[in-house]
């Protein structure tokens, strides 16, 4: 929880929450322990039968049967026009009330060989990943922040807007580059948003004088390691052997583990948010420019982290070119040949 005396910056409680990818996985685990606290929550997603077996579920967890809402959206989000669509319905079906909050959890990975991977393939995978995520937050952007005249402006509490990265948006791994990118891609957006953010914010704060928008927003980002998910075990099934040993450091997490992590970093106010503690050594390597949690905390975490990285960016390279030595070069994965 957040703490004795701690306000809870995340609160979800009859407020509105829309999460892509809500129908697997993380995005599910999320949907479920959200409805626990009391939100009325929308999944989106592309296949109808898990996102009606999803809502049933969400059902049955609900803090208040009577008063909380559930529903479901199908979208390819690829398509920026249906991420639009999918900002209007949910509108439309919350008595005309934009969400309050939106969770970007769609998205699977494809991992292999940068030149062993067709081409196609990796563009898309940035369409999966990066576009699913831009687009989402492009269409929801453009409606909080349209201007409210002083008149219509009420007290709104805070939006929230979240994206899914992975710890591999700040550390290399060999054979996750048709995906890599495309999450670093939306590290970088989201730290982007994060700034410009606070000049609508900023006129937020004189909303009683200007137009102003609806009300305060904030962007955050949470970089899960391994997640134990449907999408987990079709990436293994092509995950190259090299790739499996240089993420030996990895345990993979359940999705209501990293469901749990994440509702409690943002009840604390995170900004960048990471589910464990190799993942937390992996953000400390790359902070860079991104705001800090803490000042004190993530100062000495980037210190130590970076003494510990002094050994193990030598140790990936070293395992990559033994792993060359000893075993040849690599097979690509049947899929990969079969679509090239
Ligand atoms: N699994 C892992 O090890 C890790 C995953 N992540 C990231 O976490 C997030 C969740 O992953 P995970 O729990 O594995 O999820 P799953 O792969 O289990 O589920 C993915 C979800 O996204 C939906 N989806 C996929 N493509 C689209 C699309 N084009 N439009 C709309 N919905 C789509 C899927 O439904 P449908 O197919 O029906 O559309 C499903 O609901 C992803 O962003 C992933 O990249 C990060 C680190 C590690
Ligand atoms: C003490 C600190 C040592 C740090 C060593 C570095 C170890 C690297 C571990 C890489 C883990 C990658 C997890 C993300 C997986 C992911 O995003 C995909 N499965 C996508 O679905």
């Amino acid at each position: 929880m957040f703490g004795f005396g701690r306000k809870n910056e995340f609160p979800v409680e009859g407020r509105t929450v829309v999460i892509t990818g809500g129908s697997d996985g993380m995005g599910r685990a999320l949907a479920i322990q959200l409805a626990g606290k009391g939100a009325h929550v929308v999944v989106v997603a592309r296949t109808v039968s898990k996102l009606q077996g999803t809502v049933e579920a969400l059902k049955s967890c609900a803090r208040n049967p009577v008063k909380q809402r559930f529903f479901y959206i199908s979208a390819d989000l690829i398509d920026s026009a249906e991420c639009e669509r999918v900002v209007a319905e949910v509108t439309a079906w919350n008595d005309g009330c934009a969400p309050d909050v939106v969770f970007c959890c769609a998205g699977f990975c494809h991992p292999g060989f940068f030149t062993d991977v067709p081409l196609s393939v990796q563009r898309q995978q940035m369409d999966t990943v990066y576009w699913t995520a831009a687009n989402m937050a492009h269409a929801t952007l453009r409606n909080w922040l349209m201007p409210v005249s002083p008149s219509k402006q009420i007290k709104n509490p805070r939006r929230h807007f979240i994206f899914t990265c992975s710890t591999l948006a700040f550390v290399p791994i060999a054979g996750y580059g048709p995906y890599s990118p495309a999450k670093a891609a939306i590290r970088s957006l989201s730290d982007t948003l994060s700034q410009e953010i606070e000049m609508y914010n900023g006129a937020y704060t004189q909303r009683h004088r200007n137009a102003a928008p609806a009300a305060d927003i904030k962007i955050h980002t949470v970089f899960p390691m391994g997640i134990l998910s449907p999408g987990f075990d079709n990436e293994q099934k092509i995950k190259p052997d090299l790739t499996k040993k240089l993420e030996e450091a990895d345990k993979p997490q359940s999705p209501e583990e990293v469901a749990r992590i994440t509702i409690s970093a943002l009840e604390r106010g995170e900004y960048l948010i990471t589910t464990m503690f190799v993942g937390n050594i992996m953000k400390g390597t790359a902070l860079g420019a991104s705001p800090r949690n803490a000042i004190v905390g993530d100062t000495l975490l980037s210190w130590l982290s970076n003494l510990v990285f002094l050994q193990v960016i030598p140790d990936l390279r070293n395992k990559a070119f033994n792993w060359g030595k000893s075993n040849g070069l690599p097979k690509p994965s049947a899929q990969d040949q079969a679509s090239s």
